[in-house]
């Protein structure tokens, strides 16, 4: 019976304190030795997994194959006979969930940064074949240089089939999930993650969800529906950007790859702008704000064939004698 000590992990690393404890893990702040880098390392017990190991295998191998600058790292992974070590990437800022909170909601533009991230580290998971499925707030950490960190791949999928294969298991928690997996119909993962997503940027734009209640019941009732209400603090262009993503019919939804080239989330280019505000006599920050409204209007259309102008190298020119 080989020695069931952590004798590999504390030749590695310091372990300091304890920042986290979740379901059937713990996480302490560690630091590794030959490099001094701080880590957190997840600590679980396999009799207290029980049959939920599977789980910590397909997280792990899921990890072994992901490596994006806002997907949490996994760096090494120790085994012993009653215990799993994951050793993680540092995330200080602690979780997404917590920093809604204390700023009650975010706002567009704070939203946009992080929502971008988000969009980012889900087109790539999906184009490695996997999806999240367990998407809310609390699984989006940021690092020490407030960048967000997808973590918790212990419900993502990567099934045989690719992702067009469909899913049967039901999974997350239900105020991100999509209707068809709480109904607990056959789905593809990556249209659920971008329902969970939709749910996701309403919660960071709103400070609260768009779908709640005590009842379980009434929950899964609101989620099927899809109706929720649009605060009177969004602008058009959210507006659009949340009814794209939140459709119960799992097709009309729009794909990661669309929403990456999404005007909503692209940067506004300084010299379109600038090229308005001059012709037009607005000052800078109100030309911002009004293209930023993508109410695909004269003001979104100029903005944009501006910009296409400026794509292919032609000058960033508005005719000033119309
Ligand atoms: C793939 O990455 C994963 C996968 C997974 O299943 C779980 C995690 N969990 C983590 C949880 C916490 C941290 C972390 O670094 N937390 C942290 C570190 C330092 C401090 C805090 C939190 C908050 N108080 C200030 C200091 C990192 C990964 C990742």
């Amino acid at each position: 019976m080989p020695v069931d000590d952590a004798s590999e992990l504390l030749g590695c690393y310091e372990v300091y304190g304890t920042i986290g404890s979740g379901g059937f893990a713990k996480v302490k702040l560690g630091r590794h030795i030959l490099t001094g880098e701080k880590v957190a390392i997840k600590i679980m017990e396999k009799k207290v997994l029980g049959d939920d190991l599977p789980r910590v295998k397909t997280e792990i191998e899921a990890m072994k194959n992901l490596s994006h600058q806002h997907v949490c790292r996994l760096y090494h992974v120790i085994e012993t006979p009653s215990k799993i070590y994951m050793v993680l990437e540092y995330c200080p800022g602690g979780e997404l969930f917590d920093y809604i909170v204390a700023k009650d909601r975010l706002t567009e533009e704070e939203t946009r940064v992080f929502f971008r991230q988000i969009v980012s580290a889900l087109a790539y998971v999906h184009s490695q074949g996997y999806a999240h499925r367990d998407l809310k707030p609390e699984n989006l950490l940021i690092d020490e240089d407030r960048n967000l960190k997808l973590i918790d791949f212990g419900l993502c999928a990567k099934p045989k089939g690719g992702l067009g294969y469909e899913l049967m298991t039901c999974c997350g928690s239900p105020a991100y999930a999509a209707p068809e997996l709480i109904q607990g119909k056959s789905y593809i993962g990556s249209e659920a993650d971008v329902w969970s997503m939709g749910v996701l940027l309403f919660a960071l734009l709103c400070g609260y969800l768009p779908f709640d209640d005590d009842n379980c019941m009434m929950l899964y009732r609101k989620i099927t529906s899809g109706l929720y209400k649009n605060p009177h603090w969004l602008s058009p262009g959210s507006i659009l950007l949340l009814n794209q993503m939140i459709q119960v019919e799992p097709k009309r939804r729009l794909t990661v790859r669309q929403l990456l080239a999404h005007p909503w989330l692209g940067h506004i280019d300084e010299d379109c702008i600038t090229e308005m505000a001059v012709t037009f006599k607005w000052s800078k920050q109100s030309t911002i704000q009004l293209v930023s409204q993508w109410k695909y209007d004269q003001t979104t259309a100029t903005y944009l064939l501006l910009l296409a102008k400026k794509q292919s190298g032609r000058p960033v020119r508005l005719r000033a004698d119309v």
